[in-house]
């Protein structure tokens, strides 16, 4: 294989969009900015494990997404100084695939499972033996020969993400010795952030701009670096200042208005003011409306314009709020 020539760029060393959000992660809960309850309450799990010489309980990551679960799993196998395993409730199809993970592990490793809520419930119950007693029962055979043969375990940590807690069987929520609950970002935690991430990226992006940036992020980490890189684009090829102005210029040509709404979010509020006269509207017919997944519309949209006060939900639906109406320029109708 010959080397590149000089001047010539090798595939593998062009930065990504993906290298960058690995680039931005924070690598240790010191550098992990914001939720300080969380930070400390696994600090101290982590440390006391490491003065006893075990593994630490198994930890639940419960919050919305792109509020730094998956870093915070890397962040433990780093602060433990262990190798992390990953995978994800839907790549758990059936038991065999969580019996074929769990007898890989080596002694004390992490093992992530993102969207935990997602894993096939024979597998859940295969876990539960794991996690308690670090052995799983492996079926051989089949039909009436079919016989369980217990496998002994290496001890590990189990880090499981869900950004629907509610959704977890008790037994198995029983089973995590602590359960982090991730809030949504205030505002001066998200310029913690987004200042973090302009000093990696060489940007120097003004304070006015990365407060600007941060009132549109929507309480989320990895919204405001998506938007701290659009900004970046933009100035880059418009030649402009990294201040306020562009934040504007950029994020307006984004979709993205000054409360952190983006299109689908817009959407979403002018379906169920315009074509439900304010709701209630179920959260089916209103995905079907917007030709969206019923989960993206309750995991990502619906706490959002719940947060900022612009939707509710009552016992019949989803209903436009005073201050949704508003949003959109308009008066709810007088009752
Ligand atoms: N506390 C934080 N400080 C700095 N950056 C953060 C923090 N939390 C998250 N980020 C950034 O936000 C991005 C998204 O975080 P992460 O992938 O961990 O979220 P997540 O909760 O696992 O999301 P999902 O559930 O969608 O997988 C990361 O690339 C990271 O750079």
């Amino acid at each position: 294989m010959s080397a590149p020539m000089s001047g010539e760029l090798s595939p593998q060393a062009l930065p990504t969009e993906v290298s960058y959000e690995g680039a931005l992660r924070p690598g240790s809960l010191s550098e992990f900015v914001g939720q300080e309850k969380v930070r400390e309450q696994l600090g101290l799990l982590l440390g006391a494990a490491q003065i006893d010489g075990r593994t630490p309980d198994h930890i639940l990551l419960a919050g919305p997404p792109g509020l730094g679960k998956t870093t915070l799993s890397m962040i433990v196998a780093t602060e433990l100084g262990v190798p992390l395993q990953q995978t994800s409730g839907p790549a758990i199809q059936h038991a065999g695939d969580l019996a074929a993970v769990l007898s890989a592990l080596t002694p004390g490793e992490v093992l992530f499972i993102d969207e935990i809520h997602r894993m096939a419930r024979s597998a859940e119950e295969m876990l539960y033996l794991a996690m308690e007693d670090f052995k799983v029962d492996i079926m051989v055979g089949k039909g009436a020969g079919a016989t369980s043969v217990p496998l002994e375990l290496a001890p590990f940590t189990l880090v499981g993400a869900t950004t629907r807690a509610g959704l977890l069987p008790n037994p198995l929520r029983d089973r995590f010795g602590f359960t982090a609950h991730l809030e949504y970002y205030a505002t001066s935690e998200l310029e913690g952030v987004l200042s973090r991430a302009a000093g990696l990226l060489d940007f120097p992006l003004h304070d006015a701009g990365v407060v600007e940036i941060a009132g549109r992020s929507r309480g989320t980490p990895r919204i405001a670096n998506r938007l701290l890189r659009r900004v970046r684009d933009y100035t880059l090829v418009h030649g402009t200042q990294p201040d306020e102005r562009s934040v504007r210029a950029a994020l307006s040509l984004y979709d993205v208005d000054e409360h952190g709404l983006d299109r689908l979010d817009r959407e979403v509020l002018r379906i169920i003011v315009e074509r439900f006269a304010g709701g209630p509207v179920g959260l089916s017919t209103l995905a079907a409306s917007v030709g969206e997944e019923a989960e993206t519309i309750e995991s990502v949209v619906e706490p959002f314009l719940m947060r900022a006060g612009l939707i509710a939900r009552s016992p019949r639906g989803r209903i436009a709020t005073s201050l949704g109406w508003a949003h959109l320029g308009m008066a709810p109708p007088a009752h």
